[in-house]
């Protein structure tokens, strides 16, 4: 029925507005139909606040009565931050659900659908399904791994380089890719970089517009093994994010002592040496359900290495910087043969401005 992807559209076009804003919650948009009219619609905003149906059904009000509810996500049948969802479905007098997708969390996944049809409601499931999977991928791969969904971005030239022989860098790509770089960096909950990086661009971190910072700003990790951030680094003088620097007990004591008083740092030790999945098990446990790793080289092969990556956003610049010495995204060992060479599916390549490209990928790991 086109009707029911039409209302689909518009629940999973309320879902996105909240992007970013969630977190550890998946993005959900809801619409109340009665004979084809909206008469209520919702999204869930944040964590801890109402969940995206009950902001539509309070909405509908008595209109609710005989109307038919549209929800991107399987409404929840269990006792989290707020009551349950599908209870309130039930209560609101609908008579028909239609559900993009269930909830892929174990706790949850049917449970919601089994309330609204026990209380008789006819529900429709998989409609808009791969875009309402989409839209949640970082809660999907949280909730049923308890790791970060890690995106690696990069910015090349077109023969390959991310800075010149010389180190230089700025700017590969243009305002426009760059400022797509910070509204990535605006819904993820944490970036992270190797203290490479910090030596070499003494990057700030932070989300910005105009150069302001703009809009919730994510944690910042540094993988640093021997504690070698510079007390003078600009991301440990502007306050504007915690800062968790990623240590190992091998590090100078005076170094660890100095840092750790470093207002808005947090250092974490985990055994030497640093492995990618350990770094990736303690921020799954600290709640960081989204990764935006931005290199350096090192750091971004060593992701790729472990195969700890799910998706990858490269903006490739079309010019030439030449260098057999000039570095490029990823560094580390690499694979030995073409084979081993992990290949890129669902792609998307858009031509951001007459200059960058934007690749984005998922690594098909199996
Ligand atoms: N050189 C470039 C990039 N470079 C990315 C990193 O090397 C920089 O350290 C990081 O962007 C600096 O972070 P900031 O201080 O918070 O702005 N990334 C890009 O997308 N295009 C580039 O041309």
């Amino acid at each position: 029925m086109e009707q029911d992807t039409r209302f689909m559209e518009m629940a999973l076009e309320l879902a996105r507005t909240a992007r970013g804003q969630t977190s550890p919650n998946p993005l959900v948009g809801a619409v109340v139909v009665k004979n084809g009219q909206v008469v209520g619609m919702g999204a869930h905003l944040r964590a801890g606040e109402p969940h995206a149906e009950v902001h539509a059904l309070r909405m509908a009000g008595e209109q609710a009565k005989g109307a038919t509810l549209y929800v991107t996500l399987e409404p929840c049948s269990h006792h989290g931050k707020t009551p349950p969802c599908a209870e309130a479905v039930v209560a609101s007098g609908i008579s028909r659900v239609v559900v993009a997708v269930l909830d892929p969390n174990p706790m949850v996944a049917g449970k919601g659908i089994d309330v609204l049809r026990v209380a008789g409601i006819d529900v429709r499931i998989g409609v808009r399904e791969q875009e309402a999977k989409k839209l949640n991928e970082v809660f999907f791969h949280y909730i049923q791994t308890r790791l970060p969904f890690v995106t690696v971005k990069t910015a090349s030239t077109l023969d390959g380089k991310i800075a010149t022989v010389t180190g230089h860098s700025r700017w590969i790509t243009g305002e426009a890719a760059r400022s797509e770089v910070h509204e990535l960096r605006r819904t993820h909950d944490a970036i992270l970089v190797g203290v490479g990086t910090v030596l070499a661009d003494d990057p700030e971190l932070t989300a910005r517009v105009q150069g302001e910072l703009y809009g919730r700003q994510p944690v910042r990790v540094i993988l640093d093994s021997q504690l070698r951030t510079p007390l003078n680094a600009r991301l440990l003088q502007d306050q504007a994010a915690p800062t968790w620097i990623i240590t190992t007990p091998s590090a100078p004591e005076e170094r660890r002592r100095t840092l750790s008083h470093a207002k808005g740092v947090t250092l974490i030790t985990l055994d030497a040496p640093l492995l990618v999945t350990d770094v990736l098990k303690r921020l799954g446990e600290l709640g960081i359900t989204s990764l935006l790793v931005e290199g350096g080289a090192e750091v971004n092969g060593s992701f790729l290495r472990a195969r700890a990556i799910q998706k990858i956003i490269s903006y490739v610049s079309l010019k030439l910087v030449g260098g057999s010495q000039a570095p490029t995204p990823f560094g580390g060992t690499g694979f030995a043969t073409m084979d081993e060479a992990v290949s890129l599916t669902n792609l998307s390549i858009e031509q951001v401005n007459e200059q960058d490209v934007r690749i984005i990928g998922y690594p098909q790991w199996e």
